[in-house]
């Protein structure tokens, strides 16, 4: 898979016309769509579900980054699939089962993530690492878009690469909430491979331009 990567949330999005964003990260040198569902139950939020990825999965002309905020997470994972997502992250602290999990997202087709909670230590991963496509490290507490990027996570990725490379592991290193312009270039020097940010792109008079500088800004 490619680095270097820029990942809009549509949590941030116009939901009275989605369309229009949708066509606007189309149009964008943006890299993936970052859907975010949350259930009401394992985040104090809920987004949105079926229904909505099937109406972006309609328009959307880049990969489907779907990062799923809910309890048992693979009750669902043969109806993500149907849907074309092509990348599904699990909560860690949400998966009893979490090999057998990731194991399923596989088996359907899709790339298979796993998402730490800001208070989730990165070893815990050491003996699944070499089975995931890419780790999020979520750098706010799951749940909302627009809150303040969490410092600690700078160390996390440098803990979260050292462990990949000594377990000669293959997976991407995903950085969720509070991402901009101030700490992207950090972000991408301490080992991250994609940057999801919502409120930052979304909310910017010119979310194509502002796509475009974060892009610059990552590639440097
Ligand atoms: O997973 C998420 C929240 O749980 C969102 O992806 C994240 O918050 C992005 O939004 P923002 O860039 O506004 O922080
Ligand atoms: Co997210």
């Amino acid at each position: 898979m490619n680095k270097n990567m820029i990942a809009p949330s549509v949590l941030a999005a116009n939901f009275a016309n989605l369309q229009l964003d949708i066509e606007m990260v189309n149009y964008s040198e943006a890299d993936w769509f970052h859907l975010d569902v949350m259930d009401g139950m394992f985040v104090p939020n809920i987004s949105f579900g079926m229904p909505v990825i099937e109406a972006i999965a309609k328009y959307a002309k880049k990969p489907l980054d779907t990062h799923l905020m809910i309890q048992a997470p693979d009750r669902y994972v043969k109806d993500f699939a149907n849907l074309g997502v092509t990348n599904l992250t699990v909560h860690y602290e949400a998966c009893v089962h979490l090999h057998r999990c990731v194991q399923s997202i596989k088996d359907h087709g899709m790339t298979a993530g796993v998402a730490l909670n800001p208070h989730t230590p990165v070893s815990l991963l050491k003996d699944l690492i070499k089975d995931l496509d890419l780790v999020l490290l979520m750098s706010v507490n799951p749940g909302f878009g627009g809150q303040s990027f969490i410092h600690q996570t700078y160390a996390k990725i440098q803990e979260l690469k050292e462990l990949i490379q000594a377990k000669n592991a293959n997976c991407l290193i995903e950085i969720d909430g509070g991402v901009n312009d101030k700490n992207a270039a950090k972000l991408i020097s301490c080992g991250a491979d994609v940057l999801v940010a919502g409120s930052y792109i979304f909310k910017s008079e010119k979310p194509i331009q502002t796509i475009s500088n974060l892009k610059s800004i990552i590639s440097k």
